[in-house]
């Protein structure tokens, strides 16, 4: 008897961007779950997040990446630029992620990034802002000029059919090769990440645009314990660090109030994540000047 069914493909994509042009966005709606935070302040995404999709025959392994600083150069910034160039070395297919329409300095330096070799998608996202589609066409003939695209993919990473459809443009980057993750996974990352990135969600959910992007969460213990009354639970104790005194009084709020909103939201969502009991305490340290202080950097687990 001959198998007919198609060969398994699988491989690397990652997904670069400019920082708020919806990376994160793209790429929880192509996992169908979220993993990577996504949040309308820029500078988000810190971490090489993973997210599998498996469809049809084919395996999808996302990379994300942080959004490429610019503007300031610290010892933070410098280690998020190396996070770019890494993810993009070694990888099957490229989704150069722009708003549709738009092309600024800043998209310019992420596209010089980029090494020759590896097939480059250009994805025109947040289309639904357009408003005259009209302009996209000529907007298409002068990026043609600037790079030597695979294939144009306008999209709006909201639109769940634009998401869908491209799964069918990617798969073909594939190399036809065994999976190398079951068809249900979805994250390579740890509990103990997750729950650092749910901690962070938080933060600057309840904190808006007061607090800078150099805050940051560290999880000093994760440990399950035995329960009689739950088959699962797991004590966490995290540190949101801030730089100044007074995103400190932010963050815990008047009387407690929003640190204690921040903890019972990230425990909430984690007991869902982890289907389990979850203790969650939250303490607020501040370091200032961490971001200009490239061991105290590496020490918070960038490398
Ligand atoms: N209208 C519209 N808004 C979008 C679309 N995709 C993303 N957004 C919004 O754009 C903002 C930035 O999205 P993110 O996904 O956080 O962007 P990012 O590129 O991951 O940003 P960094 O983490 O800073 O690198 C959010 O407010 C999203 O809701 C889209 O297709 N249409």
């Amino acid at each position: 008897m001959t198998d007919t069914s198609p060969a398994q493909r699988c491989g690397l994509i990652a997904i670069i961007g400019k920082p708020n042009v919806g990376k994160s966005t793209l790429l929880n709606a192509l996992v169908g779950q979220k993993i990577s935070i996504t949040s309308r302040k820029a500078q988000t995404t810190r971490h090489r997040i993973t997210g599998i999709r498996t469809v049809g025959a084919a395996q999808f392994v996302f990379v994300d990446t942080p959004g490429f600083q610019t503007r300031h150069s610290t010892a933070l910034n410098k280690s998020l630029n190396k996070t770019v160039m890494g993810a993009v070395g070694d990888v099957d297919l490229v989704l150069f992620v722009v708003e549709a329409g738009k092309f600024t300095p800043a998209d310019a330096k992420v596209l010089s990034l980029l090494k020759p070799g590896i097939p480059v998608l250009l994805v025109a996202n947040k289309l639904d802002m357009v408003h005259r589609r009209g302009d996209i066409a000529p907007w298409l003939g002068e990026m043609q000029k600037r790079h030597d695209f695979a294939e144009f993919v306008p999209i709006s990473a909201k639109n769940a059919k634009d998401v869908e459809r491209l799964f069918g443009i990617c798969e073909k980057y594939l190399p036809e090769q065994p999976w190398w993750y079951a068809e249900d996974e979805l994250t390579d990352r740890s509990e103990k990440f997750l729950a650092s990135e749910t901690v962070r969600e938080k933060l600057f959910r309840f904190t808006g645009d007061e607090l800078p992007y150099t805050s940051t969460v560290v999880i000093d213990k994760f440990e399950e314990e035995p329960s009689p009354k739950h088959k699962r639970m797991i004590r966490i104790a995290a540190t949101i660090v801030v730089e100044r005194d007074g995103h400190k009084a932010m963050v815990i709020g008047d009387g407690g109030e929003r640190l204690k909103r921040i903890g019972t939201e990230a425990r909430q969502e984690l007991e869902k994540l982890m289907d389990c009991k979850v203790f969650l305490e939250i303490w607020v340290k501040v370091r200032s000047g961490w971001a200009d202080d490239e061991a105290r950097v590496k020490s918070f687990g960038y490398e």
